[in-house]
């Protein structure tokens, strides 16, 4: 897919990674509408867009994606004003283990609210124009973190609901590919939630998990993930694929066919 002239939204786009998602994406031609609750981060990032790109290349919306309707209606304003969306970056997501409820809606449902908006607006049935959905998962969608519990359900959830929906996507011939963004730590705010007891609750005693691990796996910087990013964005072979992203490099997921899961008998 090439991206000169397509239509971009991303959710969390006002700071981290969805303003590098953003960024590189305007950098190769694309328009992007940046969703996000924070008001004010997301005014200040659509102003150095604009500075940079031009006025008419971005969009901001103050969208908060846990709210179904506040969610479709910065959908719909986005579409009347570009006149189509060809990609979707469902990336808004936070660590919280206290307020769990929130971190379901907005990691999980949120996902799963930009992945159905995205393919009904999308898919060739209905007269769209097929296209692409990046749902940012996380290295925690593959492996656990015992220091994150809801943090790794709702990614281990993101990994099989993108999966299920490629695949029924394909088989529809909805022309709309879906694929996973599996970074491990990357240098953003996120990362703060690691240091605070209100954030964590009980899982704070198990801090230094979470931390060994970083210290180990190493951090890695917004652009590097957004490079890898457009790299999978742009292979049109990839479908329900999911890309582990490290500081020793990418890999996609080598997951089992149902079949190919080694039992014996009981
Ligand atoms: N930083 C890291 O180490 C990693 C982050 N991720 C994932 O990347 C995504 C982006 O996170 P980061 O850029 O790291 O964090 P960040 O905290 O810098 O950015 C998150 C953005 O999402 C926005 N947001 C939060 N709740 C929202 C809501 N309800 N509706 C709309 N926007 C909302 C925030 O305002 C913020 O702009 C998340 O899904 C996160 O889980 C995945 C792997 C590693
Ligand atoms: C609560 C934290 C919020 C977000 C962070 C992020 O979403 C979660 C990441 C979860 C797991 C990350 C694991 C990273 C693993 C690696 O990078 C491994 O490739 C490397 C591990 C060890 C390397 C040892 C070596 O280099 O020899």
């Amino acid at each position: 897919m090439a991206l000169d002239g397509k239509v971009a939204v991303v959710t969390g786009a006002a700071q981290g990674l969805g303003k590098a998602f953003a960024e590189i994406l305007l950098q190769n031609g694309a328009k992007v509408a940046l969703l996000d609750v924070n008001e004010k981060e997301g005014k200040s990032t659509k102003a150095a867009f604009e500075a940079e790109f031009g006025a008419s290349r971005t969009l901001f919306h103050v969208c908060d994606v846990s709210s179904e309707e506040v969610f479709k209606d910065a959908f719909q304003k986005t579409v009347q004003h570009f006149g189509r969306v060809d990609i979707f970056c469902n990336n808004a997501g936070i660590t919280n283990e206290v307020s769990w409820e929130k971190t379901i809606e907005i990691n999980l449902k949120g996902v799963v609210r930009g992945t159905y908006m995205a393919l009904e607006h999308m898919k060739t049935e209905n007269g769209g124009g097929g296209g692409v959905i990046i749902n940012v998962a996380s290295m925690a969608g593959v492996v656990h973190l015992a220091g994150a519990p809801i943090y790794t359900a709702t990614k281990h959830a993101v990994v099989g609901f993108s999966r299920a929906m490629a695949e029924f996507s394909a088989a529809a011939g909805y022309g709309v590919r879906i694929c996973m963004l599996c970074p491990a730590f990357v240098r953003t705010d996120i990362l703060n939630a690691l240091k605070e007891k209100d954030k964590l609750g009980e899982f704070f005693r198990l801090k230094h998990l979470t931390e060994n691990l970083l210290d180990v796996a190493g951090l890695m910087e917004t652009s590097d993930v957004a490079k890898v990013f457009l790299q999978m964005l742009l292979d049109d072979s990839k479908n329900g694929a999911a890309l582990l992203v490290t500081p020793r490099g990418a890999a996609y997921v080598d997951f089992p066919a149902a079949n190919e899961i080694p039992c014996s008998p009981l």
